[in-house]
């Protein structure tokens, strides 16, 4: 049962349209304004002065493909998800499993409050312990001016709620204090918010401790920014033409063990699960460097690198997955209101918080990493993703129009996709 929201996220034969006839699918779908499909579509999207006003030293612009996943339902609502990437078969892996798991309730999540640490390091101090009593004894008047930098922030029910002290006795610098501020940046990523109170805070955190304030700046390991998806499926959900569901099943768990023991497996585990968070990411306009370093340092913060999902058999042999990390994304601030594509495809996803928007980029990683479990536990990954990237190098050689589908297509046939037989495949015409 899906909420009403009047989206279907089911698109028929989406990968037999051509781009126009999906863009009418999707817009039709998503109930989009001809004015969001024209910038969907990358007509007049970003004019050269607006582009010159984001970044430094612009010359142009730089084109990806936008994909759009369908048949993912979290939490009873449906979406269709815009994925900005340059690597082929993550677009259909992420719809597959979506399309998987929808007939089974989709994926559940459930996230904190869109908490930022911020940092101030103090040195330059004889008695750190001492000096973090003074912090703390002085907490209500730093968050009361820390608060007065946004009160925009507050009036919507953010702002800075508390204040943590962590102490370094002995460092090559000598003892450090580090105070940390809790804000609650509501639908922004929040890095400019919370490095204003920072800075703002400093002649403050000076005076109560005696020591020297240097770096004022947010963590990127946003671990009080927490977000959750799972997804349950019975066994039969996974059955193929060859195998019992079952068995893949425990070959998918098998797989993810690897990735929770060794850092080896854990870094390309968690990649294939940024293959499907990375592309949200940058189609809302949000900062992926920071989601990155956030999800990477989540995954060590026990002192080793692991898994950011777990997968476990269910008692009836079926199979239960799910993902937790951090994710600071914003709907406002940065390039989510500045670029219109990002306007457009937050319109697409329909989604009114930036919560929201984190729980289904949630739900997306963690239908990438099932796709790529279960492609590895079983047939491995070349088959399905070499069909797809056999398009590109029929491209590399030189095939144009309708000659980049056939030649990819005989390229599979051949079972040989490589450049020199695509050449080999274009000359033999
Ligand atoms: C690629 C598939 C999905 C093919 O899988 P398949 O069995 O050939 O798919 P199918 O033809 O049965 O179609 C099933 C559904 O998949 C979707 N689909 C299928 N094909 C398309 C397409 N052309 N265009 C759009 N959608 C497509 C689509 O939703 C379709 O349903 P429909 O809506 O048509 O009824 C499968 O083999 C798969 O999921 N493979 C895994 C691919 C993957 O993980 N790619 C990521 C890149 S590899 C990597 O970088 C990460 C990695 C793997 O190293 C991470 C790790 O090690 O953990
Ligand atoms: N280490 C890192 O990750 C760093 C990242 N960055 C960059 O910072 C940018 C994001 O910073 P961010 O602070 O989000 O962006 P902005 O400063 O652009 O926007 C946040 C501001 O928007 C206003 N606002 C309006 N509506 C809302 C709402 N509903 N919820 C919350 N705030 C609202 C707030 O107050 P008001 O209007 O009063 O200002 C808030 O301060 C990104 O471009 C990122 O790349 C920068 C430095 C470091």
């Amino acid at each position: 049962m899906t909420q009403d929201n009047h989206i279907c996220s089911r698109i028929e034969n989406m990968r037999g349209l051509d781009p126009a006839q999906r863009l009418e699918a999707v817009g039709q779908a998503a109930g989009l304004s001809p004015e969001d499909l024209n910038i969907l579509a990358g007509r007049d999207v970003l004019d050269m002065a607006r582009a010159d006003g984001m970044i430094e030293n612009v010359v142009g612009k730089f084109e990806l493909p936008l994909g759009v996943a369908t048949n993912f339902v979290v939490n009873g609502k449906e979406y269709l998800v815009p994925m900005a990437v340059e690597e082929p078969s993550v677009v259909a892996a992420a719809s597959y499993m979506a399309k998987i798991a929808r007939g089974f309730g989709g994926f559940k999540t459930n996230a904190t409050a869109p908490l930022m640490r911020a940092q101030v390091q103090v040195l330059g101090l004889g008695d750190p312990h001492a000096a973090r009593q003074r912090i703390l004894s002085n907490r209500d008047s730093l968050i009361a001016a820390a608060n007065k930098k946004d009160t925009l922030l507050v009036e919507l029910g953010g702002g800075c709620q508390d204040i943590e002290v962590h102490v370094f006795d002995d460092t090559p610098v000598g003892p450090m204090v580090v105070a940390h501020l809790i804000v609650d940046v509501r639908d922004a990523m929040g890095a400019n918010t919370v490095n204003t109170m920072a800075e703002a805070l400093a002649p403050e955190v000076e005076q109560i401790t005696g020591g020297t304030v240097r770096l004022r700046i947010l963590s990127n390991l946003a671990d009080k920014r927490i977000v959750r998806a799972r997804v349950e499926l019975p066994p039969e959900a996974l059955d193929t033409k060859d195998l019992n569901g079952a068995d893949v099943a425990r070959g998918m768990v098998e797989a993810c063990t690897l990735a929770i023991i060794d850092p080896y497996r854990a870094a390309t585990h968690n990649k294939g699960i940024m293959n499907g968070i990375d592309p949200v990411v940058l189609a809302t306009g949000n900062d992926w460097r920071a989601i990155e370093a956030g999800a990477h340092a989540y995954a060590a913060r026990d002192g080793r690198y692991t898994s950011l999902t777990r997968w476990e058999l269910t008692a009836d042999g079926g199979l239960a997955g799910s993902i937790e990390l951090p994710l600071a994304l914003g709907l406002v601030g940065g390039a989510t209101k500045t670029h219109p594509s990002a306007q457009a495809a937050l319109r697409l996803m329909d989604v009114t918080s930036a919560v929201e928007l984190a729980e289904v980029t949630a739900a997306v990683g963690l239908a990438q990493n099932m796709a790529a479990l279960r492609a590895l536990s079983t047939e491995g990954i070349q088959k399905g993703h070499m069909a797809l990237h056999a398009r590109n190098i029929a491209i590399l050689a030189g095939a144009t129009g309708a000659d980049v589908d056939r030649i990819a297509r005989a390229l599979v046939a051949s079972g040989d996709v490589s450049a020199a037989n695509a050449q080999k495949l274009l000359t033999d015409d």
